[in-house]
């Protein structure tokens, strides 16, 4: 059967990647998280000594940005990718609040997101691919078949996140994640490069009401419908 492209953005901590991994899973396409590309360069400037405090040393990230490696290993235990940093694997460590609330910024700088397209390009150009992302659908592969756009309020996505780090047995703050969210929103929306928007040919998907297995089913009927046509 022909592979296409799939294109899933929308706001933070809607459900976006839970439902990509499983769509990619069942169909036996390729996923891949983009956020956590931008994760991973936020890790490596917090580690590196590229912030000091909020402010990002802009020039000096932009001289290292080819030593950023970022790759993704599927792990046995899980069954979904990891993310590896110059090889070491980050996969929790950028799933920090601290890491959530740097990461906006980094994502604003152009030629961050120059290397970091560059590389989503590469990944995607033999199609069979599910990216999930803020871009996807109109930077990224502007030509995907299939292009959702996904949203939920701001109180869900923020109380699904904070129930994900708690059953991780991290320390969470309901108020600092739905602060972190909406902060997220308001940068994402409003910068410069590849600002978050919908794709004028997106499907919009509000799953505030739905259940995992409903919005699973609700993609995989997008689909069916793609490849049948
Ligand atoms: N429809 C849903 N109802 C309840 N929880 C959900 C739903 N979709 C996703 N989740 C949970 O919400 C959290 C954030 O989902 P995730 O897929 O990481 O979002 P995103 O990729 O948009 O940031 C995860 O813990 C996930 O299990
Ligand atoms: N394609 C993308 C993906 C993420 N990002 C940035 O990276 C951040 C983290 O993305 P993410 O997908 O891991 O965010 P969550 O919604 O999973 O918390 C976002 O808030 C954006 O600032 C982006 O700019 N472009």
């Amino acid at each position: 059967m022909k592979k296409i492209t799939i294109a899933i953005d929308g706001f933070s901590s809607c459900g976006k990647s839970t439902m990509a991994k499983d769509l990619a899973r069942e169909i036996g396409y390729i996923y891949i998280d983009s956020g956590a590309m931008y994760r991973a360069v936020t890790l490596y400037s917090i580690e590196n000594g590229i912030f000091q405090g909020n402010d990002i040393d802009t020039e000096r990230l932009r001289k290292e940005i080819d030593d950023i490696h970022i790759s993704f290993q599927l792990n046995p235990e899980t069954g979904r990718p990891d993310t590896y940093l110059n090889g070491v694997n980050v996969e929790n460590k950028i799933r920090s609040m601290e890491v959530s609330s740097h990461v906006s910024p980094i994502a604003t700088l152009g030629f961050v997101r120059e290397a970091m397209v560059a590389q989503q390009q590469a990944m995607g150009n033999s199609k069979g691919i599910v990216m999930d992302g803020r871009d996807i659908g109109t930077t990224v592969f502007p030509d995907a078949e299939l292009k959702i756009f996904v949203t939920a309020t701001p109180e869900i996505r923020a109380q699904r996140r904070y129930d994900e780090l708690k059953a991780k047995g991290q320390e969470a703050s309901f108020d600092e994640i739905l602060e972190n969210v909406k902060q997220r929103d308001y940068i994402d929306q409003n910068r410069e490069v590849s600002p978050l928007r919908k794709a004028d040919d997106a499907l919009l998907l509000d799953n505030t009401d739905m259940t995992i297995p409903q919005q699973k089913e609700w993609l995989q009927e997008q689909f069916n419908k793609i490849v049948k046509r």
